[in-house]
């Protein structure tokens, strides 16, 4: 820590003789005449003032007023108190909402006496609103509209009603006096105004500094009910600024540094409350330090006292890694750097307006953000970023920000590369019309430069380039002056950040992910922000992206589940059980923000309560409307990665993937009827697939949760070769046959399949062998083979009579008529010591595929299966001899939609999540 800069010589007791009490009009602090102060320029010399009320002071020709509108004589007295510096002090600083109500500030009253430092300031804001009362104040009386009376009396009254609630006995007397006569000279003052039509910057700026003299002298008759040392402060005494540009003040630490020691050689209490936002010239002409001028009093009077810490108290948690509007999940950061701090207030992130850092930084003091409504937040540290902080990645990266509303202009043509002047003549083109320039990049072939300005500026940026480069655009050298309307800036802010190799890959990779296209890219040497140009319509899901690559569990997926039928409801349920596990050990944050039925549909923008999904979907569900649902899943939310899980066996749903892949919609499902439908559009889709980054799993498809396509992939990808694929892939069928046995009627068997739930929705498409030959269709096109579902002979178990029942219930209520027919096929096999077992097989070397019931020996291993058992043997070039084998249950709720989340958890690992 900082040690004393400056100690006191003198021991206390010489400095109380030496203090001025309060004035009888109730001023706690006489103001001292500035301007005979420095014609006598006594560095340590203290004064006495004597104070009397109600005219403006003339200083040479010029009518000025001074800091409390009073007139004040001075005398000199010699020194006696040294302003110490150091780490005894700290500095609090509380906004108008702190100070909004008399409440409020007994609250702040109560926060600073809680601080325990040796030395306190407390810089105040108005009371809210009241500073924007006070320039429309001055604006209606210069606009002489008479109203600015009754709304002086408005601000009269206001803090009279607060001061009232607040203050008692003698506190309250003097305060109250020292109101009414403040409001009467200033209805004098705007009076005259009002009289004159105008009114001078020093006149307004007179005007609207009283909001904060009335609030911090309330807090400090306040404090000082404790029973706490406290003095008031008017910091026009002290606070000495001189005009830098427009609306902008640079501090004079010289001589504000001189007044203050003189100050608090007259008052040294423990506590100083004073006025943020007002100061004065060198001239002593009251000013103020214009916008978030409170904040910049504060760093300047903390840096005057050397101060340990300045605390910026306000209405939020700190400072967020993004602009909680945008991304719900934004999260408090605990520490910023001063200059992480800056970039983001120039992104417009609500942080501290840049020049407030910049008194506090050279002195390395920290300044925290905290929350006057939620003392139990931390809030947020700005300070000087230790050296040695861990090189952790995702550490360099602080904060997002965007900027909406631009255009990118882009001047391209082989003319430019090694003509120097290109640029500059570009540039100041641009500056001709008055525009700013966000940023600029420019490839180092040379060929094009191009550059970000606001879109209500380019119309004149572009035609003043096309003047300006006629002659280079007839002639060829310069191709195009092109805009690009409607972009925003993605920028991402952090220290150290743009010198860490892999935090623009990280963050490339999430805008990859999230299917966004990055128009032009830049980052400066400063090491503190990569920006990004973008579309605007992507902005908001890119900063979602990167903000949740950087901020959220490593990996977020955002579900939607269609079909909450068996195999749907079984996975949502074993998600219920899992996400917090998956969060927990994999940072795996899986959410569904959407399931759909066939009629009723349930939309969460956040994600869905698992645990009562099935009560919430009768509660609050809307008409399912599969168009809404996807977009709900595409633009509602925050998260980046989304993935509709199809449970259904519906068609018409799966003729959608290909649009759902084309939206960076990743797609997960056990049904079987994209893979197995028209050849064209299984192409068409696979192409997709392999182009882009959005993935489309489809394991359950096949021997539900078995690892069959998996395990044909990995064949496959490792350059085996696949000969023959041949098995039971029919978790109905084979559960059907392993249990046809002894005096079982046929229906009996399948009515306990469907039961168990291994059967299709229409056990119709197990018994005709259709639900096989897609399983066989989609092995062979996964192999290779350009087949079509009617290249496959199925033997079909359904007969002929029942095809036309309308639905399944009929289908099942007639089958037992051909339990007889059945129980002979059977009892033929049997007699020649052979079982029936259903099969498919694909036959890669000849290309052609088959499902057929066949009979084979008691010792196969196809007759060896039990339950509802899948066997794939799959004979490859490494696995001649004996085949590959996979065995296991192919069918059933459980199985299945586990199958259907090993394929969600694929995802997310190949979406980055760890292994
Ligand atoms: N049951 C198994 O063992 C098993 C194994 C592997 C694969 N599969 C496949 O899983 C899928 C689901 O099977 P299931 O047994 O759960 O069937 P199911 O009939 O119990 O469930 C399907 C659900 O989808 C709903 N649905 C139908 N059309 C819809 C639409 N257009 N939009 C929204 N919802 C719709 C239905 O209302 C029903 O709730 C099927 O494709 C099936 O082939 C099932
Ligand atoms: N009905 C199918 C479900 C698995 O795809 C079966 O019985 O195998
Ligand atoms: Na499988």
């Amino acid at each position: 820590m900082r040690s004393l800069a400056v100690a006191s010589p003198v021991p206390p007791a010489a400095a109380h003789r030496r203090r001025l009490r309060p004035s009888a009009s109730g001023r706690e602090v006489v103001s001292q005449c500035l301007k005979c102060e420095i014609n006598q320029d006594r560095p340590m010399g203290a004064l006495r003032i004597g104070h009397s009320q109600g005219n403006l002071p003339r200083h040479g020709s010029k009518n000025l007023l001074t800091p409390a509108a009073a007139a004040i004589s001075v005398e000199q007295v010699e020194v006696s108190t040294y302003l110490p510096k150091g780490d005894m002090w700290s500095v609090h600083k509380f906004g108008g909402t702190c100070m909004g109500t008399p409440q409020r500030i007994q609250n702040v009253a109560d926060v600073v006496l809680g601080d325990s430092s040796e030395r306190k300031l407390i810089i105040v804001s108005a009371m809210s609103k009241v500073t924007d009362m006070m320039y429309s104040l001055v604006h209606k009386a210069q606009s002489r509209d008479d109203s600015y009376t009754e709304e002086l009396d408005k601000v009269f009254e206001k803090h009279m009603a607060a001061a009232k609630d607040l203050l008692d006995g003698e506190n309250l007397a003097r305060f109250l006096s020292q109101l009414h006569s403040d409001i009467s000279n200033l209805r004098a003052m705007l009076r005259a105004i009002y009289i004159a039509g105008h009114a001078t910057e020093s006149f307004s700026e007179f005007v609207v500094g009283h909001g904060e003299l009335w609030s911090s002298q309330m807090l400090s008759y306040a404090v000082q009910k404790s029973g706490a040392s406290c003095s008031w402060m008017d910091t026009r005494e002290v606070l000495v600024v001189k005009p830098s540009g427009p609306d902008m003040v640079d501090p004079d630490y010289e001589e504000s540094e001189k007044r203050l020691e003189k100050w608090f050689s007259r008052q040294p209490a423990e506590i100083i409350v004073a006025t943020g936002f007002i100061a004065s010239t060198a001239e002593n002409i009251p000013t103020t330090l214009k916008r978030d001028g409170s904040d910049f009093s504060a760093a300047i009077i903390g840096s005057l006292v050397r101060a340990r810490q300045v605390t910026i108290w306000t209405d939020v948690d700190g400072v967020f890694s993004a602009d909680p509007r945008k991304v719900s999940e934004a999260v408090i950061l605990s520490t910023l750097s001063y200059q992480e701090a800056w970039e983001m207030s120039y992104f417009g992130a609500n942080v501290l307006h840049p020049r407030t850092i910049i008194p506090v930084m050279k002195d390395n003091i920290p300044i925290v953000i905290r929350n006057m409504f939620n003392l139990s937040a931390p809030g947020t540290v700005i300070c000087k970023q230790p050296a040695n902080e861990d090189a952790d990645l995702d550490a360099c990266v602080k904060s997002f920000a965007t900027i909406d509303k631009l255009a990118l202009v882009n001047v391209e043509g082989t003319g430019m590369a090694g003509v120097p002047g290109t640029s500059s003549a570009i540039f100041s083109a641009v500056k001709e019309v008055g525009a700013n320039v966000i940023m600029i990049s420019q490839a180092s072939s040379e060929h094009s430069i191009c550059f970000a300005v606001p879109e209500k500026e380019v119309a004149a940026v572009s035609a003043a380039l096309h003047v300006r480069f006629r002659e280079a655009l007839a002639a060829g050298r310069l191709s195009k002056v092109e805009v690009i309307h409607d972009c925003s800036i993605l920028a991402a802010v952090g220290l150290r950040m743009a010198s860490t190799p892999g935090v623009s890959a990280i963050l490339f990779d999430a805008l990859a992910k999230a299917n966004i296209n990055v128009r032009a890219i830049a980052q400066g040497c400063s090491e503190y922000n990569i920006t990004v140009v973008l579309k605007q319509e992507d902005c908001v899901r890119a900063l979602r992206a990167a903000h949740s690559r950087f901020f959220l569990s490593k990996t977020t997926l955002a579900i939607g589940v269609i079909g909450p039928g068996l195999i749907g409801a079984t996975l949502l349920n074993q998600l219920r059980d899992q996400v917090a596990v998956l969060k927990e050990n994999m940072n795996i944050d899986v959410r569904v923000i959407g399931i759909t039925g066939a009629s009723t549909m349930l939309l969460s923008d956040t994600g869905v309560d698992l645990t009562r999904w099935k009560e919430e979907m009768q509660k609050e569900a809307k008409p399912a409307d599969l168009a809404n649902f996807v977009r709900h899943l595409s633009e509602d939310h925050v998260f980046p990665n989304k993935v509709l899980v199809d449970c259904t066996a519906d068609t018409n749903v799966a003729s959608h993937y290909y649009d759902w892949l084309k939206k960076g919609i990743h797609v997960i499902t056990p049904n079987k009827k994209a893979n197995s439908g028209p050849l064209d559009r299984y192409l068409k889709l696979r192409t997709l697939q392999r182009a882009s980054y959005t993935h489309y799993f489809y394991e359950a498809t096949v021997g539900a949760g078995l690892p069959i396509i998996s395990t044909l992939r990995g064949l496959l990808e490792t350059g085996d070769k696949i000969l023959r694929i041949e098995g039971i892939f029919s978790g109905t069928l084979s559960y059907i046959f392993n249990n046809f046995e002894g005096t079982r009627s046929f229906s009996d068997v399948v009515a306990e399949a469907k039961e168990a739930g291994y059967t299709e929705p229409d056990p119709r498409d197990d018994l005709s062998g259709t639900d096989v030959a897609r399983k066989v269709i989609i092995l062979a096109r996964e192999s290779g083979l350009r087949l079509e579902l009617s290249d496959i002979p199925v033997e079909s178990l359904v007969p002929e009579a029942l095809k036309s029942c309308s639905s399944p219930n009929e289908f099942m209520q007639k089958l037992p008529s051909f339990d007889q027919d059945w129980a002979r096929q059977r009892h033929e096999a049997e007699a020649a010591g052979e079982v029936l077992r259903y099969v498919g097989v694909v036959d890669v070397l000849n290309g052609k595929g088959r499902v057929e019931l066949q009979r084979y020996k008691r010792d196969h291993p196809f007759a060896q299966l039990s339950g509802s058992d899948n066997i794939i043997a799959f004979t490859t070039s490494r696995y001649k001899e004996q085949p590959l084998i996979v065995r296991g249950p192919g069918a059933g709720a459980e199985v299945t939609a586990g199958g259907v989340f090993c394929d969600i958890l694929r995802l997310a690992s190949y979406l980055g999540a760890p292994s």
